[in-house]
């Protein structure tokens, strides 16, 4: 149903401030007819009771049934929409053969507009049916198939931040898929932003273009200069991989004799609403340069677990008082679930901070201090923390922010939670969601107040 110009009755969490969940119990969510959130009122406040009367009195209270939960829509800070294919396939080589065997021929692919549109049609749709409702997606370096994406995007309702890869290197790129020069790469990356922006259906900006540089390695630093320029003249987003795997990192040592992020730094390419996508060897200074910069980190615990070589330090950078969103990292990661994934950073920063090896003694088994996280902080990097990464108003429910929110019915019988009325309540219920729902628990998904 279309909630603009409605009042939503519902009960729900949201995590705007990292390690704390506010419970929305029995609240009322004013939408406004452009869809954004005019105003909360809670049980209890002194006009509540009024407002629900009045709402109802003009058919327009709109009230979530029993046993289900408000939640804002999942951010995905990183997701490769024409890998969709290759989901849960190709996950038994390193990062560096992965690319060449079977993930650049696969985007290359992309030529065809009729199998960029079959693809990119499936994957929007699953992404909003797994309660996704911003996606910051690379596509490829094809110009009509990634005007295709944004066209989906907009038809299907997603709020998107949409990238054409920039991939000129001929010393890490094939023949058969690379952008012909630098300026082919940079010409590229103009003409998407410009599609995107004089979109006729994109009036709201439902849709950003993102300067997009594959990752170091495979641009030349004519195109990497050249897009510093491109994201600091249009204040675009950017997207790009950083510091991801051993191999990368110590390519771009050997390559500019300093890490990716300070190299990023120097073309201008780290800035606001930058997304760094894995980071996981970040130095202190690193770690520093990108708070300053105001930058972002994109957690891809599934894909780290396959490609990383190691997991990243998802705690401290947390506490740095760094933004941190969480990606699905699709095909690097084998789920297009945002909860998959929130479990997966639990999962992994336990281990960071345990150890693994039994073979070690358990007082000596741990190296590496507090990396621990838990469901508050895996919900609010797959939310609010997303949302404050790409500096838009989403992943909190908040006056001014976009309705943009998903139903889990916990009761739904082919659903993976189960309640148990006698004990749980308040955040349990959260942790319960967090850690077992599913898709088929997802009962509805609004993106801007809009049925998606
Ligand atoms: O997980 C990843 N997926 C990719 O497509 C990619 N390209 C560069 N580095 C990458 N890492």
């Amino acid at each position: 149903m279309d909630l603009r110009g409605k009042t939503l009755s519902a009960s729900g969490f949201h995590s705007p401030v990292r390690g704390k969940i506010d419970i929305l119990d029995d609240v009322l969510i004013e939408i406004d007819v452009a869809g954004a959130i005019k105003a909360i009122h809670r049980y209890g406040d002194p006009n509540y009771r009024t407002i629900r009367d009045a709402r109802e009195a003009t058919g327009e209270l709109v009230t979530l049934p029993n046993g289900s939960y408000l939640l804002p829509g999942f951010v995905d800070l990183h997701v490769h929409a024409p890998q969709y294919p290759q989901l849960g396939d190709a996950l038994d080589v390193p990062l560096e053969a992965w690319l060449q065997k079977h993930t650049f021929p696969l985007e290359a692919r992309y030529e065809d507009l009729v199998f960029a549109r079959h693809v990119y049609g499936l994957l929007v749709d699953d992404l909003l049916a797994n309660g996704t409702t911003t996606a910051l997606y690379f596509a490829t370096i094809h110009q009509q198939a990634t005007r295709a994406l944004v066209d989906i995007c907009l038809e299907r309702g997603q709020r998107a931040l949409i990238g054409k890869v920039a991939m000129d290197n001929p010393q890490e790129c094939p023949d058969y898929y690379r952008d012909a020069s630098s300026d082919a790469a940079l010409e590229g990356t103009r003409a998407l932003i410009d599609y995107v922006r004089g979109h006729p259906d994109n009036g709201e900006s439902r849709v950003l273009p993102v300067v997009t540089p594959r990752f170091i390695p495979s641009c030349t630093d004519a195109t990497l200069e050249g897009l510093g320029a491109i994201a600091r003249e249009c204040g675009c987003h950017v997207q790009t991989h950083c510091s991801e795997s051993d191999w990368e990192h110590g390519y771009v040592l050997t390559r500019h004799g300093m890490t990716d992020t300070e190299s990023l730094d120097r073309f201008g390419l780290l800035r606001r609403g930058t997304v760094l996508a894995h980071a996981n060897f970040l130095t202190a200074g690193d770690m520093e340069t990108i708070k300053a910069r105001e930058a972002a980190v994109a957690h891809c615990p599934l894909s780290n677990a396959y490609f990383a070589n190691a997991v990243f330090p998802l705690r401290a950078a947390l506490e740095k008082g760094l933004h941190v969103g969480l990606g699905t990292d699709i095909s690097g990661g084998p789920s297009a679930s945002m909860l998959e994934n929130a479990r997966g950073a639990i999962l992994v920063s336990r281990m960071l901070q345990s150890g693994v090896d039994p073979n070690v003694p358990a007082e000596s088994r741990s190296t590496f201090g507090p990396a621990q996280i838990d469901f508050r902080d895996a919900f609010h990097i797959a939310t609010a923390g997303g949302g404050a990464a790409l500096d838009l108003p989403v992943g909190q429910f908040t006056p001014g922010y976009q309705f943009d929110a998903i139903v889990i019915d916990t009761a739904h019988e082919k659903g993976t939670v189960r309640l148990f009325e006698d004990r749980d309540a308040g955040e349990g219920i959260l942790q319960k969601i967090i850690y077992t729902a599913s898709r088929p628990n997802i009962a509805a998904t609004w993106v801007g107040g809009r049925s998606v």
